[in-house]
C-alpha cells in the first residue's frame, strides 16, 4: 500500500477529469491519496488533507498533474521530504514530465509493480547581500537569471568562480543554470545542453554586447560570485533576479549574488524505457 500525494494544477485540469480518474484507479490499488486541502475543499475530494508541508513525511511519491512549471513548482516544495516525483503533463511542452496524460495507467502500472528508477536532480542556491548582509537566499532546480528590468538597458557586470575573475560583461542579463534547466532559458540563449544526471553548472549571458561572450560550464563545486558595475546610471532596484522563473528579487547594483550547488536534489521517477535523449529528439526537435 503506497501513500500517493497528488499535486494538481488545476489550472491545467480544471474539471479534475484526469485527476479523479487517477485518485480512483489509485484507491483501486490501496493507495492512500493525500492532496492539498485547497484542492480538496474546492472540488469535494474523498480524500487526504495535506494542510501543510509538516504532513509529507509519510509520502512515498508525488504525482504532479500540471507542466514544466508545476513539477518545478512542486519540486522546490519536495526536496527537502526527499519525495520521490512522477510528473504527468497535462500542460504545453511537457519536458520534464515523465508520462504524458494519455498514458497514465500504463506506467502508473509500472510504478506500483516497482519497475523504475529515481534519478537524482542536482539544484543550486543563491544568496543575495547588500553590503555585506544577506537579504534574500532561494534554492531552484532550473536556473538563477540575473537580468534587468522593463527599461532596454544594458547590464554591467562582473563573475568571479572561487574568487577568481572570468569576466566583465555587458547584457541583458546572465543564466546560471542546473543540468536540468540547460533544456530551458539557457537553451533558448544559445547554452549547450547538459545530460542531466550530471553534476555541472552552466552560465550564458543573454544578449550579450560582445563578439566573445560565451557560456561556460563549471563544475558543481564552484561558487558564481556576481557584482554589478557602480558608475552605470542606474535607477535603484532596475535589476530582478529570478529562481526558475517563478520567484523574484528586485535588487540594485550595490548587491552581491553567490550561487553554487544546493545541498538538497531534486528525485524524478524514471520508468523503465524512458530516457532523456527520447524526450530530447521528442519534445524539442528532431526525428
Ligand atoms: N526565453 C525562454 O526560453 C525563457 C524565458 C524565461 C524563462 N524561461 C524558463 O522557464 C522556466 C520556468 O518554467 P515555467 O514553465 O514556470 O515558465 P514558462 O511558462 O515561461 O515556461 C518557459 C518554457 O520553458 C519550458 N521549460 C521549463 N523548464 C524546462 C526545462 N527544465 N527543460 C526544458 N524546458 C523547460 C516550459 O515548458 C515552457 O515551455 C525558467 O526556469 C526558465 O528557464 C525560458
Ligand atoms: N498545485 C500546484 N503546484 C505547483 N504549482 C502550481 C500549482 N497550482 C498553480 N501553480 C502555479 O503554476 C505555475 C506554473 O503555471 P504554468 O501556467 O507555467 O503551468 P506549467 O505547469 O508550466 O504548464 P505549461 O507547460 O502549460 O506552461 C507555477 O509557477 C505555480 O506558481
Amino acid at each position: 500500500m503506497k501513500n500517493v500525494y497528488m499535486i494538481i494544477n488545476t489550472s491545467k485540469d480544471p474539471t479534475l477529469t484526469y485527476s479523479c480518474k487517477i485518485m480512483d484507479w489509485l484507491k483501486s490499488k490501496d493507495c492512500k491519496v493525500y492532496i492539498d486541502s485547497y484542492v480538496r475543499e474546492c472540488y469535494a475530494f474523498n480524500a487526504i488533507d495535506i494542510e501543510d508541508d509538516s504532513e509529507l513525511d509519510e509520502i512515498d511519491f508525488a504525482i504532479v498533474l500540471g507542466g514544466d512549471g508545476t513539477i518545478i513548482h512542486s519540486a522546490r516544495r519536495l526536496a527537502m521530504h526527499e519525495i520521490p516525483i512522477l510528473g504527468i503533463n497535462l500542460g504545453n511542452l511537457g519536458f520534464l514530465a515523465e508520462i504524458e496524460e494519455h498514458e497514465w495507467q500504463e506506467n502508473l502500472e509500472k510504478v506500483l509493480e516497482g519497475k523504475f528508477e529515481i534519478e537524482t536532480r542536482m539544484m543550486l542556491e543563491a544568496q543575495i547581500y547588500t553590503n555585506g548582509i544577506l537579504i534574500e537566499e532561494g534554492f531552484c532546480l532550473n536556473d538563477v537569471v540575473i537580468s534587468r528590468m522593463a527599461l532596454s538597458r544594458m547590464v554591467g557586470f562582473s563573475i568571479y568562480v572561487n574568487d577568481e575573475f572570468v569576466n566583465y560583461y555587458s547584457a541583458d542579463g546572465i543564466i546560471i543554470a542546473t543540468p536540468t534547466g540547460s533544456t530551458a532559458y539557457n537553451l533558448s540563449a544559445n547554452g549547450p545542453i547538459l545530460a542531466p544526471h550530471n553534476e555541472m553548472i552552466v552560465m550564458t549571458p543573454i544578449c550579450p554586447h560582445s563578439l566573445t561572450a560565451r557560456s561556460i560550464v563549471l563544475s558543481s563545486n564552484d561558487i558564481v560570485r556576481i557584482t554589478f558595475e557602480h558608475n552605470r546610471r542606474s535607477w535603484d532596484n532596475d535589476l530582478m533576479v529570478t529562481i526558475d522563473g517563478q520567484e523574484g528579487k528586485e535588487i540594485n547594483n550595490d548587491a552581491e549574488i553567490i550561487i553554487q550547488k544546493a545541498d538538497l536534489k531534486t528525485r524524478l521517477i524514471q520508468i523503465e524505457g524512458h530516457n532523456f535523449y527520447h524526450i530530447l529528439r521528442r519534445k524539442l526537435g528532431g526525428n
